[in-house]
């Protein structure tokens, strides 16, 4: 598909009332394009889990709006997306065959039992669920993910308890499913090392709002590692996190034009260095790439039906 997989303007979600109320997300505006591999990162208790559920319908924005696939009404959907919570909810009782078929009973017309199975690998089939272990669940509920071929994959941090070959494996057959299909996946982790290379999309989210969004590529390449004395002033680029050392100045700094590669030492950033550097500068300004901001799609198709006309 083209278009946006996900759109949102103003999104906010508040749990609780009066003086109980939480805002977990406090005005997202943003736009995921399809057919991305996004991840979703941001800090313990930045929102992100909240930004699935309400992706995946399962709970209603206290204000503004969020359309996915291009609908805003979430239910009529629900079908093309597979939703896999942090908790992997499974029936316990259920042996690993019954839930795989399950899956193929609960998504008529849709069900791909070859690649449920193959994703299931070596799972003992006659295992009762609850006797699995974390990452035996984890690739189970994968696997009935998968098998559901949906549209958009929604993932809250598939990898935690997945054996790091597990994780290659995982990261592998969620790039091809990409490449072959055409799915739009947004997995949220805290394992930044293995989103680098497997994500193309980044969402960073921080207290609620979406502090960078965009191509992963274009994310890095706005941002430079320098280093140089520092009484170099290092106007007009926005320095996000800085460190002295003596008289030498090391900083990620968001680039304003070419960096004066006389006076610095420029490298880019690794996409951890950089998402580590935001998460220890909550005061950075946000940076949504064209292609992330909210309404850009439509005003670009305007743009190009003018010129055409
Ligand atoms: N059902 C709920 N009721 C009240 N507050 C909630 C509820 N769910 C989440 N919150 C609060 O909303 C905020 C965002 O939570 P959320 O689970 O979305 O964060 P997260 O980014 O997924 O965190 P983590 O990385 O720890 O999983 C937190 O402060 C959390 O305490």
């Amino acid at each position: 598909m083209t278009g946006a997989a996900m759109e949102a303007r103003g999104l906010t979600m508040t749990y609780g009332r009066r003086r109980g109320a939480h805002t977990a997300l406090d005005g997202c505006s943003f736009r995921l394009p399809a057919g991305r591999v996004c991840a979703l990162v941001g800090p313990n208790g930045a929102g992100k889990s909240t930004l699935l559920n309400l992706a995946a319908g399962l709970a209603r924005p206290s204000a503004g709006s969020l359309t996915v696939l291009g609908s805003a009404d979430l239910s009529a959907v629900r079908g093309r997306i597979a939703y896999v919570p942090q908790d992997k909810p499974l029936y316990p009782q259920l042996s690993v065959a019954d839930t795989l078929w399950s899956g193929g009973e609960l998504n008529p017309g849709r069900w791909d039992a070859e690649t449920a199975d193959r994703i299931a690998g070596k799972l003992p089939r006659k295992a009762r669920v609850r006797t699995l272990s974390g990452g035996q669940r984890t690739r189970l509920a994968l696997a009935l993910a998968l098998g559901k071929r949906p549209e958009l994959m929604l993932l809250d941090e598939p990898m935690a308890d997945l054996d790091p070959l597990a994780r290659h494996e995982l990261m592998g057959v969620l790039m091809a499913e990409t490449a072959e299909h055409g799915t739009t996946i947004v997995m949220s982790s805290h394992i930044l090392t293995e989103l680098e290379g497997a994500c193309d999309f980044l969402l960073f989210v921080d207290g609620g709002r979406v502090r960078l969004g965009g191509e992963a590529e274009d994310i890095v390449s706005a941002h430079a590692l320098v280093t140089g004395r520092t009484d170099h002033g290092l106007a007009p680029h926005t320095v996000v996190e800085s460190r002295t050392t003596g008289r030498q100045l090391t900083a990620l700094v968001r680039k304003e034009g070419p960096v004066d590669e006389s006076l610095w030492a420029t490298t880019e950033p690794s996409l951890e260095e950089l998402l580590l550097a935001h998460l220890r500068s909550p005061d950075a300004p946000p940076l949504l790439t064209p292609s992330a901001s909210a309404g850009t799609a439509k005003a670009h198709e305007t743009r190009a039906a003018v010129a055409s006309a």
